[in-house]
């Protein structure tokens, strides 16, 4: 019988399904499941069965998860930063493309004429109408410099554009890898008042929620042109549509097309194409099951977005307790209390913390009984306890 069983909410890539040993079991049942590996369906009103210890989103953007319960009820969230970042840059420019040079309007206009009987005239002749601009010694405003926005800003950078680039939290790493060509700017008013085009690179939370709307947009260059590769939530699109009635925003493109916006006049709606690409779903795939197991396996937290990270090393022998628990005070003296009780020896503690929550691997030689991990349990605020041995 297999040790761990898995359940996908979506299709997950096979060269990261393969990496399942034996050990592992696909179900279709998530109420079986020790893990749960997904990609854009939303969790947030399921109920999540007790078993589950771990969530792994193949992808970046998390807001399909319920993090907070999670966290509370003791389940790890991972997310694969960086994974599909080069699909998405890829689109964005493409983005860019669309939204200057009216490709999409010319190659439907081919199909009108297709039957005609001289095409290659019509076409010369037509083509006019479908004039555009080029991107080169425009200015782009990048919100968002992380994994993506990194990626756009130097491409674009590279195609010759003044590249504006805003994030009040930017990593040290991404800060490394961004061009210094790069015009850092500390607010997002300086994007608003500069740029040509504005493309979000920024996660869907309060903050950021409909960030683009009517008093945004009014501090705009008029005929700006918005990218929205993030997340459909992070711009009003009643606002957006009187800005493309009155000409303020030339061209909305979106990879999140809803009811409101995907037939509207002015917008470029993809569906939703960005990670839609054979490397970052594989990508993907192998980064969140590599997490999943080491997880499961030997209580590595590695890339989670409601647990702090926890490089346990590998668990080869001897039990390792693992316990997710809040960030509250004494809880240290009462775990290694349950050992000193029933006289056995601590090898290796490690505690990290990361906001509300906090995680705690404690490992011994030889193995112990159940009561332990029962005792563990009774803590006030102690969330779960896994016994690997
Ligand atoms: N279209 C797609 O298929 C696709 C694929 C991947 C990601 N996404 C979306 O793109 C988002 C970004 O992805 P990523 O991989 O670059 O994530 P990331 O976590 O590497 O980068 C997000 C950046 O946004 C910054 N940020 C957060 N709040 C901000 C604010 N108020 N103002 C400015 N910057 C802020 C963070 O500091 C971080 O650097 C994801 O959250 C997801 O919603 C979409
Ligand atoms: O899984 C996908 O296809 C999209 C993923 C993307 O939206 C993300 O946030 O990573």
């Amino acid at each position: 019988m297999s040790k761990y069983k898995y359940n996908c909410l979506n299709p997950i890539a096979k060269v990261g399904l393969k990496l399942f040993s034996e050990d592992y079991a696909k179900i279709e049942d998530m109420k079986e499941a020790d893990a749960v590996l997904v990609r854009s369906a939303s969790m947030l009103e399921m109920e999540l069965p007790e078993n589950i210890a771990a969530i792994a989103r193949a992808g970046a953007g998390v807001n399909n998860i319920p993090l907070d319960k999670c966290a509370g009820d003791g389940v790890v969230v991972f997310n694969t930063p960086g994974a599909n970042a080069n699909g998405v840059k890829e689109l964005v420019i493409a983005g860019l493309m669309l939204a200057s040079r009216n490709i999409v309007g010319g190659i439907n206009w081919v199909q009108t004429v297709k039957e005609e009987k001289d095409v290659a005239k019509l076409v010369e002749k037509g083509k006019a109408k479908f004039a555009g601009k080029e991107i080169e010694g425009k200015k782009l405003g990048v919100i968002g410099l992380g994994a993506i926005g990194v990626l756009v800003a130097n491409a674009a950078n590279r195609l010759g554009m003044e590249v504006y680039g805003c994030d009040p939290y930017i990593s040290v790493e991404h800060a490394w890898n961004l061009s210094r060509d790069i015009i850092s700017v500390k607010s997002k008013e300086d994007i608003y008042k500069e740029c040509d085009y504005i493309t979000l690179h920024v996660p869907l939370l309060e903050d950021t929620r409909k960030m683009i709307n009517k008093e945004t947009l009014s501090k705009c260059k008029d005929g700006v042109v918005i990218l929205n590769f993030a997340r459909d939530l992070l711009v009003n699109d009643e606002d957006m549509e009187e800005a493309l009635k009155s000409g303020k925003v030339a061209s909305y493109v979106t990879d999140f097309p809803n009811e409101k916006t995907a037939g509207m006049e002015g917008v470029i709606a993809i569906p939703h194409l960005g990670a839609s690409t054979e490397e970052s779903e594989d990508n993907c795939a192998v980064m969140a099951v590599k997490q999943i197991k080491d997880y499961l396996e030997h209580g590595i937290i590695k890339n989670s977005v409601n647990y702090p990270d926890c490089d346990a090393g590998t668990f080869a022998q001897g039990t390792r307790v693992t316990i997710n628990h809040k960030n509250i005070p004494n809880m240290l003296t009462q775990f290694t209390g349950v050992f000193s009780a029933e006289n056995i020896n601590i090898a290796n503690l490690i505690n990290k913390s990361k906001g509300d929550y906090a995680y705690t691997v404690i490992d011994v030689e030889g193995s112990i009984n159940s009561g332990i991990a029962e005792k563990l349990k009774t803590i006030n605020g102690v969330l779960r306890v896994r016994t690997l041995s």
